[in-house]
């Protein structure tokens, strides 16, 4: 099996770079298992792969990789007794799996879960919560940005599947190979550290639309368009971590926030479309906002209707979370939807894995957040019920593994 695997890898080079596209994954993959003689080539679905490093960028995957179909959260605590040498040994052990993994390699001693698929745009991405420094001796290397955030009056945390002293991204456009990296990343930490919770996520398959499109939560609604662009001027600096930061270790890192926001889709469903609509300040067949254009046509905030009140009402979500109210501030947003079955109430316990992205959460999560909480029309129909702030650094130098020069610096 494994030579089969091998194979086919080598087979995603040349499919990759002509963009052949056999069939529907399903159907590539059947094929190879049963017939091991004629591997075929996978699909561009299966073959895509994200570098671990990349040539020029110096963040970590899995932040502007556009959103994989399957995400994994997990956190960890350090076991008690694990220092800072376990730590360190700890991600040089999950940075060698990440990288053989989003290579569409198998690690020694493997389960098998990913046989016969190719990387499917794979990415892990690794973070430091707050409580890890000074559970290593490196208090003074915490940077400020990880102070905890504040409380918001909505807020129903539940602190056990909340921060933590390690924290893991994993994203695949296959369910099998994010799974399969999850179980080969919990296996590393065996007797160094222990997981302390872990969310499942999804958002929609590759090729499921007619060309790409923005992602649709489980609201129906289009979100995701007003994200900050790579392409932005002030893109770099909004997100990663500038060279003037106190701690040099997190210089081109970024932070993370993460919050577990369950919907009120009972709620949220029994409101009419025009409602709906008002409530985001955006239409939802196509993401327009509602004083008029196409998707990416910007929002015209100061529009009054005929009735002298403004299109975009006052406490439209999209309007209080912009940044022209909130001095400039702005996230990128990579969410994953979630889907846990049901509550006793029947109603379904789903909604959004919001994760975002930042150089610096108090002028952005923070400011946004705070100011949502005071009047966001959105905010009835959602409860957070889970909280994650967490340092990533930069991606790991060739040879290296992500995280050493905080634990070895
Ligand atoms: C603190 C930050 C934010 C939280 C929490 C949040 C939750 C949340 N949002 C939606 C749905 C949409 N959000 C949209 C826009 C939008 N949201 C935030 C921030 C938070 N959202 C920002 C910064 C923006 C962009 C504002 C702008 O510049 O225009 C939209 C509109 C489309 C878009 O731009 O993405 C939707 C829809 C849900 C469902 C949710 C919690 C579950
Ligand atoms: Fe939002």
């Amino acid at each position: 099996m494994e030579l089969s695997r091998r194979r086919l890898l080598g087979t995603v080079g040349a499919a990759g770079a002509a963009g052949l596209v056999v069939g529907g994954a399903g159907g590539a993959i059947g094929a190879s298992a049963s017939q091991e003689d004629t591997p075929k080539a996978l699909t561009t679905l299966g073959s895509t792969e994200v570098p671990f490093r990349a040539a020029r960028a110096r963040h970590q995957a899995g932040i502007t990789t556009p959103l994989q179909a399957n995400g994994h959260l997990a956190a960890f605590d350090l076991a008690p007794g694990a220092d800072r040498k376990a730590a360190a040994a700890l991600l040089r052990r999950w940075s060698r799996t990440a990288e053989e993994l989003m290579a569409g390699r198998a690690p020694d001693a493997d389960t098998g879960i990913a046989l016969d698929a190719g990387p499917s745009s794979l990415t892990v991405t690794f973070g430091f919560g707050h409580s890890f420094f000074g559970r290593t001796g490196l208090a003074k290397r915490r940077p400020v940005q990880l102070d905890p955030l504040p409380d918001f009056s909505a807020d129903a945390l539940d602190p056990g599947r909340s921060n933590g002293d390690l924290w893991i991204q994993i994203g695949a456009d296959d369910a099998l190979v994010a799974f399969h990296a999850l179980r080969a990343l919990q296996k590393d930490a065996a007797g160094s550290a222990r997981l302390r919770w872990q969310m499942n996520g999804f958002n929609r398959t590759p090729g499921a639309t007619t060309h790409p499109m923005t992602a649709r939560n489980l609201m129906g609604q289009v979100d995701g368009t007003n994200n900050p662009k790579p392409s932005d001027e002030d893109f770099d600096q909004r997100i990663f971590v500038g060279r003037d930061t106190e701690q040099q270790w997190m210089r081109g890192g970024s932070y993370a926030v993460v919050r577990r926001i369950r919907m009120l889709l009972d709620d949220w469903e029994k409101r009419s479309r025009h409602e709906q609509e008002r409530v985001i300040g955006r239409r939802k067949d196509n993401g327009a906002p509602l004083t008029g254009g196409s998707e990416t046509t910007p929002m015209r905030l100061d529009a009054n209707g005929p009735d002298g009140l403004p299109v975009i009402p006052a406490n439209a979500h999209a309007r209080i979370a912009a940044p022209e109210s909130n001095q400039g501030a702005a996230m990128l947003r990579r969410p994953f939807s979630f889907h846990d079955g049901y509550r006793e109430d029947g109603a379904p316990d789903a909604g959004l894995l919001f994760v975002c992205w930042q150089a610096d959460p108090l002028r952005a999560f923070t400011q946004i957040q705070r100011k949502l909480d005071r009047g966001d029309a959105l905010s009835p129909f959602l409860r957070h019920e889970a909280s994650g702030l967490f340092a990533v650094p930069p991606a790991a130098e060739p040879g290296d593994y992500v995280g050493r020069p905080l634990l070895e610096g």
